[in-house]
């Protein structure tokens, strides 16, 4: 059977690379990874905490370094995205890490930005880039990194985040990088209310964001919840990530059932899915469990989906033929 059509909008892209992949681009790059093995990573992959998620997701993604490695990971992404019914995706990745490094900015956006165009090309997702700022970056370095996004706009950047260590500062350190990339026309999509309290949500939607990612501690406010809905704002959900980083005690205890009765809409992702184990078939068969069909995370994806409008009513087109309930 074919797997339902889905929509991704919170993947980052430099957390889909599976194990023996990440080892061959570390090994052909001279970089070192914290582990020689696909068994060692694999354990390097088991997170006491969310800190500790994030000093992982830097020491191994740091392998990432050249043009080529940045294209292969969007078009062994998209492959598998693929598999599991995937027709419309909107990658995130950090370039600031890699240029702190050493590593240029066109070789990195210039990477993902070919990637894109080849992931269509051989697969048939159309994939849409939203770049990360990191809450602990330079905010000069934040701003140079908005202003590449927006150069980058004509060739699939789409829209401009913020993520990291959630508890580290505050949104206004990077007001400024955050309206660069807003007057560029990007639209923002900041982590927030992931790790911390409903505060970061609060906070967040000063700063007008289209989706949060995560923002899953909304569910502690009804009021919080309900302004989501009435500004249409999507959070971008990932139940495992949730649990791996340990952010979610249990599957029973997780927000989306809360979020769902509140009426905000879900859509549905894997995060990290090799660092965390998953595929975005399973995230979708746990956020059914939880409450949120097929449909309905089809649905939030297509509302939060930041493409332009042809794309849009072709996705619209392809949900409709797919579900009943959106026709
Ligand atoms: O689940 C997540 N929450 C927050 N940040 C994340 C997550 N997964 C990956 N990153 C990435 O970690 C970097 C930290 O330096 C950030 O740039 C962010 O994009």
């Amino acid at each position: 059977m074919r797997p339902a059509p889905k929509i991704e909008l919170h993947v980052h892209l430099e957390g889909t690379v599976r194990p023996r992949t990440l080892l061959a681009i570390a090994r052909r790059n001279g970089a070192p990874l914290p582990a020689r093995t696909e068994a060692e990573l694999a354990r390097h992959y088991r997170f006491v905490d969310f800190a500790h998620f994030i000093e992982v997701w830097i020491a191994t993604t740091n392998c990432l370094r050249g043009y080529r490695d940045f294209r292969q990971v969007v078009v062994d992404y998209a492959a598998e995205a693929a598999r599991h019914g995937a027709v419309y995706l909107e990658g995130i990745f950090s370039p600031a890490e890699r240029v702190r490094r050493g590593v240029r900015w066109a070789d990195i956006f210039g990477g993902y930005a070919d990637g894109a165009v080849e992931a269509y090309e051989r697969h048939g997702v159309v994939v849409r880039l939203t770049p990360d700022i990191d809450r602990e970056l330079d905010p000069a370095l934040a701003q140079e990194c908005a202003r590449q996004a927006v150069r980058y706009r004509d060739r699939g950047v789409v829209g401009f985040g913020i993520g990291g260590r959630e508890a580290a500062a505050g949104l206004a350190r990077y007001a400024r990088a955050i309206a660069v990339a807003r007057d560029g026309g990007l639209g923002f999509v900041p982590h927030a209310g992931e790790v911390t309290g409903v505060a970061s949500v609060r906070e967040a939607l000063r700063y007008d964001p289209v989706r949060l990612r995560h923002g899953v501690r909304a569910a502690d406010d009804p009021g919080v919840a309900a302004e989501l809905v009435d500004r249409g704002v999507v959070l971008d959900v990932c139940p495992t990530s949730n649990l791996r980083t340990r952010v979610v005690r249990t599957l029973d205890s997780h927000p989306l059932p809360v979020l769902r009765a509140a009426g905000v809409a879900c859509s549905i992702g894997t995060d990290d899915p090799a660092m965390f184990g998953t595929d975005l078939s399973r995230e979708y068969a746990l956020a059914a469990r939880l409450g949120v069909g097929a449909a309905d995370a089809y649905a939030a994806g297509l509302a939060g989906a930041l493409c332009d409008e042809p794309t849009r009513a072709h996705l619209a087109r392809v949900g409709r033929s797919a579900f009943a309930a959106l026709s």
